[in-house]
């Protein structure tokens, strides 16, 4: 069996086992139903055949029998909407479900790591059926649809068995291997689709920065819709033009001359069958019908297109849902996180590097409790990467990071993160109430007006607190009713409350990357004036290109090169007169100048 087959196999087979999860009730009653209808198609065909009988015979009886079949026509007409319903119903909570186990996958890993990774990136992607264009929900509808079919041909050969108990075989023989054929066309066709993943997601990044509102402004006024459009018309058309041709012709000739031949020789035998006198009308009407019926059992174009598409998503959303799965036993028993650090952090000979680039070589560094320290370096030195090491987005490459003489990677993540409270370089601005964007900094604590008092007062949210219409409930997005949206600065003061939140209910460390950097001096000032209030008894990690701030903190660090080149207060750094003397003095003398004028 060719890999693509047992791939399509397992995708549908997945499908299968995952519908009694979704709703066990709907599957049985789908399935009750999609059997019923192949009875009553079988009946039917049996029934016309009798009623011709009857009529032939000018019986009595007939008036009954077109009854019946009248009955069993009006049942499967009844019958069609329900199952069209059910099968929909089916449909969006498998949909649903596959959603929810893709989230979970991407949600569960203690790290980012898999984020960037272009395996599970193009993963996430297809658990949503972009590379078919088919949301996975389609492969119910169409599965049911499938074997409603397969049932019906199933029906009608054992149907046309009746009349003559071999005629059905060469049929559905001829059928089922034209089935084979084209569906090995179609399932090259959908795996080389999963092929175009990486040129898809270009088509899906133009889509998003065109209708998002994050590019919007650089859209226009750079001009750049046209090839925004014309980018993503591209790569999509790149990307799932494979989708196109259906198999080759050759196979598509062969198997319909065969089909023609034994349909031919099938009728032929019907027609001597009925001159010699071996068959009556009412056989001769059965097996017509039947005939026609065992075309079910071949390939059904569009329903088995839809299913070999849209189920493709099932194995990988399963892949994803996985992500991040601890063996039990693999667990180590955890100590305490609860108050960490009381004597400090430690990174002793740290490396990393993300796949592309060495960040960090032999990095130590210090953080007593209870101090604040600055980093400090160029770009790309490496400053916000520590911060994730410590946040454990990222785990080291080599070395390790001590809490309290503790290795970091010992204790539970979860209750580690309790400890921090972090303001990311590129922090969130989420649209929703600034109630929910404070209240994130901790999910579990009071969020009532009293309660975010005080962090706003510290942050400085209290001063764009009245210019909200409905205070803490103001949604921060124009795409909201009521809602409004926020200066830079003025998200900034938010993170900062954010972060605040989580001190107030015990975080023992607070990062801060570039917390000030959209900040108006006096907005900057003011926070500095609380600094030493802000960071009172929390061992304080500050990463700041604003030498003004960094001078404020018990330690400073240059970063160069991988490693800390200088380490001691602002007075010792200046009287080093190393890189920080020097990187200070650049950036205040404007300042100086101005002075001097
Ligand atoms: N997720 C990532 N994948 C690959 N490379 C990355 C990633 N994040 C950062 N880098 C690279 O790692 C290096 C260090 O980045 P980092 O953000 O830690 O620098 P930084 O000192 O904080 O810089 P800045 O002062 O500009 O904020 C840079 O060269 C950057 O391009």
């Amino acid at each position: 069996m060719s890999s693509e087959t047992t791939k399509n196999h397992t995708s549908v087979l997945a499908v299968v086992r995952a519908l009694p999860k979704v709703s066990p009730g709907l599957t049985a009653a789908l399935s009750f139903l999609v059997v019923l209808d192949a009875l009553l198609s079988a009946g039917f065909m049996l029934a016309s055949g009798a009623v011709v009988a009857e009529l032939a015979a000018r019986s009595g009886a007939v008036g009954w029998y077109l009854a019946a079949l009248t009955t069993l026509f009006v049942l499967r007409l009844a019958l069609d909407p329900v199952e069209t319903a059910l099968g929909n119903s089916l449909a969006r909570r498998f949909t649903a479900m596959l959603t929810q186990t893709t989230l979970e996958g991407t949600l569960r890993p203690i790290g980012i790591e898999h984020l960037t990774d272009p395996v599970v990136s193009d993963r996430i992607q297809l658990a949503q059926g972009l590379n078919t264009g088919y949301p996975p929900g389609n492969a119910v509808t169409s599965l049911a649809r499938l074997v409603s079919s397969r049932l019906g041909g199933l029906a009608a050969a054992i149907t046309l068995a009746t009349v003559e108990w071999w005629l059905p075989l060469p049929l559905a023989a001829v059928w089922i291997l034209l089935s084979r054929w084209r569906l090995r066309d179609l399932k090259k066709t959908v795996a080389a689709s999963s092929g175009t993943m990486p040129v898809l997601r270009h088509a899906a990044y133009a889509r998003d920065l065109a209708i998002g509102d994050a590019a919007a402004k650089e859209i226009r006024v750079f001009g750049w819709q046209d090839w925004l459009l014309d980018r993503f018309t591209r790569a999509w058309h790149e990307g799932t033009g494979t989708a196109g041709s259906m198999g080759s012709t050759l196979v598509k000739t062969v198997s319909l001359a065969l089909v023609g031949v034994a349909h031919v020789a099938a009728f032929l035998y019907l027609a001597f069958a009925v001159t010699d006198g071996r068959l009556g009308v009412e056989s001769i009407v059965v097996a017509l019908q039947a005939i026609t019926g065992i075309s079910l059992l071949g390939f059904l174009g569009d329903v088995q297109w839809m299913l070999t598409h849209a189920s493709t998503a099932v194995p990988h959303a399963v892949a994803v849902g996985r992500l991040g799965i601890e063996p039990a036993h693999r667990r180590p028993a955890v100590p305490p996180a609860e108050g960490l650090p009381a004597q400090g952090i430690r990174l002793e000979n740290i490396s990393f590097g993300y796949p592309d680039r060495q960040v960090l070589q032999g990095l130590d560094l210090d953080i007593p409790a209870g101090t604040s320290l600055a980093i400090v370096g160029v770009n790309g030195a490496g400053k916000s990467t520590i911060v994730k090491l410590l946040s454990r987005l990222y785990e080291p490459d080599g070395g390790r990071i001590t809490v309290d003489g503790e290795d970091l990677h010992a204790l539970d993540v979860r209750a580690w993160r309790r400890q921090l409270a972090v303001v990311f370089q590129e922090f969130l601005r989420y649209e929703l109430p600034l109630r929910d964007n404070v209240g994130f900094g901790r999910l579990d604590a009071d969020r009532s007006d009293a309660a975010l008092e005080r962090v706003a007062a510290v942050s400085g949210l209290d001063q764009v607190l009245p210019r909200l219409a409905a205070g803490w409930d103001t949604p921060l997005s124009r795409r909201f009713e009521g809602g409004t949206d926020l200066s830079g600065g003025q998200w900034q003061r938010v993170a900062l409350a954010r972060a605040l939140l989580a001190v107030e209910h015990g975080a023992k460390v607070l990062i801060l990357d570039e917390p000030t950097a959209n900040l108006d001096v006096r907005a900057e000032a003011e926070i500095y004036e609380h600094f030493l209030d802000l960071t009172r008894g929390l061992t304080t990690i500050l990463v700041s290109h604003r030498f003004a701030t960094v001078r404020l903190a018990d330690r400073i660090c240059v970063l160069d090169g991988g490693r800390v080149i200088e380490y001691g207060s602002h007075d010792e750094l200046m009287a080093l007169g190393g890189q920080y003397a020097h990187m200070f003095t650049l950036q205040s003398a404007p300042f100086q100048e101005t002075h001097r004028v």
